[in-house]
């Protein structure tokens, strides 16, 4: 099962958040450009409009829940260009600036590129610099720069790995390891639209364990549990990468299977029905049986009816006898 790992993506960066780096940016280059203004350096007051212009423009995107971060992206290099022309002409007095635009890198890039890009940046500035400033100084800000290059990626990828930690725990079921039932309507809605769009199949493998309450009289509470992390994680292991394992009621599993039409899903079920059966499980001397509904993907189909379809079809399967696989009931 594929978790989206958070060190690839390009960070996000709230709203409220990103409103303020942008107000707290434009109020620094405003007053330096009309600082140089009043000392009739008008070439690098335009440098500074280089940086105030898509400041604004992307401030207003954000204002008006606009904005995206390839907006962001984009500015920020522009920002970076500014500061790079201005620290040959001002020297220490614009390499200060680095400092804080490196942070940003990391909050709209992901570590890897926010690593590479505001090194490269960085090293521009400090060598654009060296045109007024000595060698000895522009040394020393380039070991202050990359001293912050380097905390800025160990924070970022903290908190990457807190994100990922957050959202398996938030996503996964404690004691079986399938996905909770918290993403499961937006996951489907994705498959229904993908279908409507560009008509990828795809199927539901609704799987209910055979006379569970029985298992839990039995042989006690605790060998259920243990059964049910099992059985997760038989299925789990037969299940390709396009397909999404949850955990849907107590005994019950639903299987999202992507780029999956009704024949391959059937082939599926059976799988797993016959590798249900084939398991022992600890401390459940007894074959195990499940019964499985399928239920392929119509244009028709909306959320609801397609899960009811498969509800419906295992509801078959259980009437019919258990331990078997029934596939939706409507023409
Ligand atoms: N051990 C354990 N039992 C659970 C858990 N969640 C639900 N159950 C039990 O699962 C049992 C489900 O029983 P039923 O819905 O009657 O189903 P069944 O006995 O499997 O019968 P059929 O589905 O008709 O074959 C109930 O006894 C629940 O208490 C859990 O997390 N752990």
């Amino acid at each position: 099962m594929k978790y989206r790992n958070a060190l690839q993506d390009s960070t996000k960066l709230p709203r409220n958040a990103s409103i303020a780096f942008h107000i707290a940016a434009i109020i620094t280059f405003l007053v330096y450009g009309l600082y140089r203004l009043l000392h009739d350096d008008v070439f690098l007051f335009m440098v500074f409009l280089l940086a105030i212009l898509p400041l604004s423009i992307s401030l207003l995107l954000e204002i008006k829940h606009l904005g995206k971060v390839q907006h962001k992206q984009f500015t920020l290099i522009l920002v970076c260009m500014a500061i790079a022309i201005s620290s040959y002409y001002l020297g220490y007095k614009s390499l200060i600036y680095v400092f804080p635009t490196i942070f940003i890198f990391f909050f709209i890039f992901n570590l890897q590129h926010a690593s590479i890009l505001s090194s490269f940046y960085a090293l521009i500035c400090l060598v654009t610099a060296l045109k007024i400033e000595s060698f000895a100084l522009v040394w020393r800000f380039g070991v202050a720069t990359f001293d912050c290059i380097i905390f800025a990626a160990i924070f970022a990828y903290i908190i990457a790995k807190q994100k990922d930690a957050l959202i398996y725990l938030a996503t996964t079921d404690e004691l079986t390891g399938a996905l909770n039932r918290k993403n499961l309507a937006a996951s489907l809605s994705l498959s229904i639209e993908s279908f409507r769009h560009t008509g990828t199949d795809s199927s539901l493998l609704l799987i209910d364990i055979d006379h569970f309450k029985t298992v839990n009289d039995t042989y006690g509470h605790l060998a259920g549990d243990k059964l049910l992390t099992q059985f997760s994680e038989v299925i789990k292991q037969l299940l390709p990468a396009e397909a999404k394992l949850f955990r849907f009621g107590g005994e019950e599993f639903l299987v999202q299977y992507e780029n999956c039409g009704l024949e391959k899903a059937l082939d599926m079920a059976h799988k797993l029905k016959h590798a249900v059966n084939q398991t022992r499980f600890d401390g459940v001397p007894v074959t195990v049986s499940c019964s499985i509904g399928v239920a392929e993907l119509r244009v028709k189909d909306s959320l609801e009816e397609w899960l009811k379809q498969s509800d419906i079809a295992l509801y078959a399967a259980k009437k019919s006898g258990r331990n078997r696989v029934v596939s939706r009931l409507d023409k």
